[in-house]
Order: structure tokens, then C-alpha cells, then sequence
């Protein structure tokens, strides 16, 4: 299964039983920097694709009502556009470009650009409930999570690997040369709450993918890319329920 394209819808095959039932209703924000297949997903789940009408909906109870873009060209804003989502690109060479180009002066730059795209998120109406990063290709620096934290706005990322297993960029491709030189049989996928640290904020959901001899680092990330589409829908559900039950609680 894998997401629709703009040119053609598909049907994200859910087990019904699951459909989460809920009054209440959450708005995401979905922060990618590239090709969009998980937004994609996303989008597809919450019926936002156009035409999807008549599509199982994993998630009923929330729409994506902003996507950001950190670079310009990445295709997941022409999904985002395709499905009548408002979408910004919040570019980091602009506030660069105020600073020298020394350590203090990219700390500087990353922090006033950071603190900007928390403003942008947290101004945008509606508000959203919670911010998803789906392929999100930039380390958000203490001012943004403080921010979000301070304003109840969690933040989830989607990672392909394990807990504490290749932090960071290129997971994919060093757990495959890993395999090559025999150190792990298996790799994965998380969605994870983001905190400083990067990729160590608690799982929300994990699936391991196993590796398998022969296979190209090709073959291998299809099949994590398939993996974290329903992965990232799962997670987003699970999240959202948590959600609601705070709501509940609360009153
Ligand atoms: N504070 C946090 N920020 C981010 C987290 C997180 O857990 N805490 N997750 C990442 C997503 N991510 C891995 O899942 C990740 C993305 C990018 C990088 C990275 O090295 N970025 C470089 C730029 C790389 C590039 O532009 O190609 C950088 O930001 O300098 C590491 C991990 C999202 N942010
Ligand atoms: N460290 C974060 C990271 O590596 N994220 C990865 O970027 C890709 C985005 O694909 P997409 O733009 O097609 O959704 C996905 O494979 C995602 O796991």
C-alpha cells in the first residue's frame, strides 16, 4: 500500500474496527522537506485527498490545516496544494544571510529562524493541536521545543530506526552498510515525541523491518518506506487518542 499521488487516489486499507470514534476534532501541522509520501499518507488519512470521499478514513477526527516546507522545491508542498492545504516555506538561508558566517553567528541564525517558525505555527489559525515532522530535515533548537511545550503543542517525528539506533540524517543507508558488515540483522521504524536530543525523545510506536541478505539499499528503504506510511498513520491515531482522553479528563 502506499500513498495516493495527486493524480489518483487510493484507498488506506484500515482495519474499521479501529476507525477511532471521537466529538472532537484535531488540527495538524505537518512539517516535511521533501518528496511528501508520508504527508501523502497523512493526507489520505484524514479524507483530505481530493475525490476521497469514499475512501476508509484512519483518521476521522483530524485535518492538516498547515504544512511547512524548510526547502522550496520539496514536492510534498505540491501534494499539500493539491489538497487545498495552506502551506509555507520557511527558509534558513534568509537568516543566515543577517550573520557571519562563524559558529556563534549559524547558532544565532538557526535560533531566530527557529524562534520564526514556532510564531508561524503557533500564530496560524487554527492553532494545532499537535505538529508532525514527516521528513523534516532540520534539528529544532531548544527555543522551538521550549516554545511548543509552553504553548501544549506536542510534536512528533518519524524515524527510520530503531530507538538509539542511528540518530540523526541517512539512518537508512548506515543501518544498510551495518547489515553489509554483519552488525545488525534488523532495523526499523519509530515515531518518537521531540525533544532537544535528537531522534531520543520516547517512542510512540516502533516496527522493526528486518534486513535480508542480497537485498539493495534500494529494496531495503521501499520496504521501511512502506513501513513508516502506516506506521506514521498508527502513531498519529494513537497520539490523537491520547489527546482526547486529556480533553475528556479535563472537561
Ligand atoms: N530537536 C530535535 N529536532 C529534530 C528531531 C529531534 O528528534 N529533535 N528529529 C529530526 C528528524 N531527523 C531524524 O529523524 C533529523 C533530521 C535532520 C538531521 C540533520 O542532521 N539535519 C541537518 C541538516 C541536514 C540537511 O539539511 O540535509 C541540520 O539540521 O543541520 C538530523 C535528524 C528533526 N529535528
Ligand atoms: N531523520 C529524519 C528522516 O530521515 N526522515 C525520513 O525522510 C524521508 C521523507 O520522505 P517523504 O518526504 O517522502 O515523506 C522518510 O524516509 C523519513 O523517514
Amino acid at each position: 500500500m502506499s500513498p495516493s499521488s495527486p493524480s489518483k487516489i487510493r484507498t488506506i486499507s484500515t482495519d474499521k474496527s479501529r476507525a477511532y470514534s471521537t466529538s472532537s476534532s484535531f488540527n495538524l501541522t505537518v512539517l516535511i522537506s521533501g518528496s511528501g509520501t508520508n504527508l501523502q499518507a497523512l493526507i489520505d488519512a484524514c479524507g483530505q485527498a481530493p475525490s476521497s470521499k469514499n475512501t476508509a478514513r484512519p483518521l476521522p477526527q483530524a485535518q492538516i490545516t498547515h504544512v511547512i516546507s524548510n526547502r522550496r522545491d520539496a514536492y510534498g508542498l505540491v501534494r499539500a496544494q493539491e489538497a487545498h492545504i495552506p502551506t509555507t516555506y520557511h527558509n534558513l538561508v534568509t537568516y543566515k544571510k543577517k550573520h557571519p558566517p562563524t559558529e556563534t553567528g549559524t547558532q544565532t541564525a538557526r535560533r531566530e529562524y527557529d524562534t520564526d517558525l514556532a510564531q508561524k505555527i503557533l500564530t496560524h489559525i487554527p492553532c494545532p493541536d499537535l505538529v508532525v515532522c514527516a521528513g523534516w530535515m532540520h534539528i529544532l533548537s531548544p527555543v522551538f521545543v521550549n516554545a511548543l511545550a509552553a504553548a501544549n503543542v506536542p510534536i512528533i517525528n518519524l524515524h527510520p530506526a530503531l530507538p538509539g539506533q542511528f540518530n540523526g540524517a541517512n539512518a537508512i543507508g548506515r543501518a544498510y552498510e551495518a547489515f553489509q558488515r554483519g552488525e545488525i540483522s534488523k532495523t526499523g521504524v519509530m515515531v518518537h515525541y521531540v525533544v532537544d536530543e535528537v531522534d531520543m525523545g520516547q517512542p510512540v510506536m516502533v516496527k522493526e523491518v528486518e534486513c535480508r541478505p542480497g537485498e539493495s539499499q534500494k529494496e531495503l528503504e521501499e520496504r521501511i518506506h512502506q513501513t513508516e506510511w502506516q506506521l506514521l498513520v498508527e502513531a498519529t491515531e494513537k497520539v490523537l487518542a491520547e489527546l482526547e482522553e486529556k480533553r475528556r479528563l479535563e472537561g
